[in-house]
């Protein structure tokens, strides 16, 4: 079932269009990432999706509400961290959730939140006093204090070491298996390769494609590339007359073949066949990266 419904959203500032022409859908239960470069458009759409801007044309539904009409009935279906939440220095983890619960009519258990992100031990400590990725995981706490159906995360990890970075995407899937819908805006690939279900590419205020990562990558072509190292040399008309392979080059020592489909177990076997063992074998597959790449003609870092 769809839980948010976005067409044709167009939203301009003052001398710049923002976002072009946007359309997606968002099934209950899934992690939707919206993926994109810099100032492509993503924080504005889900500032539309939140009701904290209103479009210039399109529509925005959120569990069946106009973000804009039915804010006050929007704030109990949808939590939002956004990117620069800033809370006042002084204010203690234990007070920042006790002040957002009270928004809400019914809110969640804030001490059991607490525990679930890790903050228990953090309970008295100030904002200011947090690390980075604590602070993140405050933030994803005050966006579910209002048990939402859906939790939009803006850039949720930018700025994060590796480690807070895989903590958060954890605390993110714990949050999803509770039951909730989440909107993850990203401009990192890994992140979006990670964790979404299905997501949707923007570029220049437009979604260039919407799908799982791996249909993404596949719609873009797909590649996989191999490099190895073969025991004895290789005719490449071998390789090449394998349906799976589209191009073989050599460099040095090695031969990087690419191709689709079942590349490795196809290149493998012929070169068994041979009685040629590829060693430091390498499968590189495509990535979100190369998907956008193809279908931009540029890349999201
Ligand atoms: N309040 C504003 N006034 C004028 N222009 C804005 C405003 N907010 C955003 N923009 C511009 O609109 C474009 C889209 O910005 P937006 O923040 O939606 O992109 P984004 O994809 O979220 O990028 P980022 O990851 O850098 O935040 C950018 O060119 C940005 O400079």
């Amino acid at each position: 079932m769809k839980v948010i419904e976005v067409r044709n959203l167009r939203k301009s500032y003052p001398h710049h269009v923002a976002v072009e022409d946007v359309s997606f859908e968002v099934a209950e239960g899934e992690i939707f990432g919206i993926l994109g470069p810099n100032g492509a458009g993503k924080t504005t759409t889900v500032e539309c999706v939140a009701g904290l801007r209103v479009p210039d044309s399109g529509t925005v539904r959120v569990a069946g509400l106009d973000p804009h009409d039915d804010r006050d009935e929007l704030r109990r279906v949808l939590g939002v961290q956004l990117q620069s939440a800033a809370l006042p220095e002084k204010i203690k983890v234990w007070e920042a959730l006790d002040l957002y619960a009270s928004f809400y009519p019914h809110p969640a258990d804030w001490e059991e939140l607490m525990r679930r992100v890790g903050l228990h031990e953090k309970r008295d400590t100030a904002f200011a006093r947090l690390s980075g990725g604590q602070r993140q995981r405050l933030s994803v706490a005050l966006a579910l204090v209002g048990r939402p159906r859906v939790a939009v995360l803006d850039e949720l990890t930018t700025g994060l070491d590796p480690q807070a970075r895989r903590d958060t995407w954890e605390l993110v899937e714990q949050v999803r298996d509770s039951g909730v819908t989440i909107v993850l805006v990203t401009h990192f690939m890994e992140e979006a390769e990670r964790l979404c279900d299905r997501l949707t590419l923007i570029d220049r205020g437009r979604v260039v494609a919407t799908g799982t990562p791996a249909a993404l990558v596949a719609q873009a072509g797909g590649e996989q590339r191999l490099r190895f190292r073969p025991s004895a040399p290789v005719d490449h008309a071998l390789l090449l007359a394998l349906p799976e392979v589209r191009s073989v080059t050599g460099s040095g020592e090695h031969l990087e073949v690419t191709g689709v489909g079942d590349l490795a177990p196809a290149v493998t076997l012929a070169l068994a066949e041979h009685r040629v063992v590829p060693t430091d074998l390498r499968v590189e597959q495509a990535t979100l990266d190369d998907a956008f790449l193809a279908l931009t003609g540029r890349t999201l870092s």
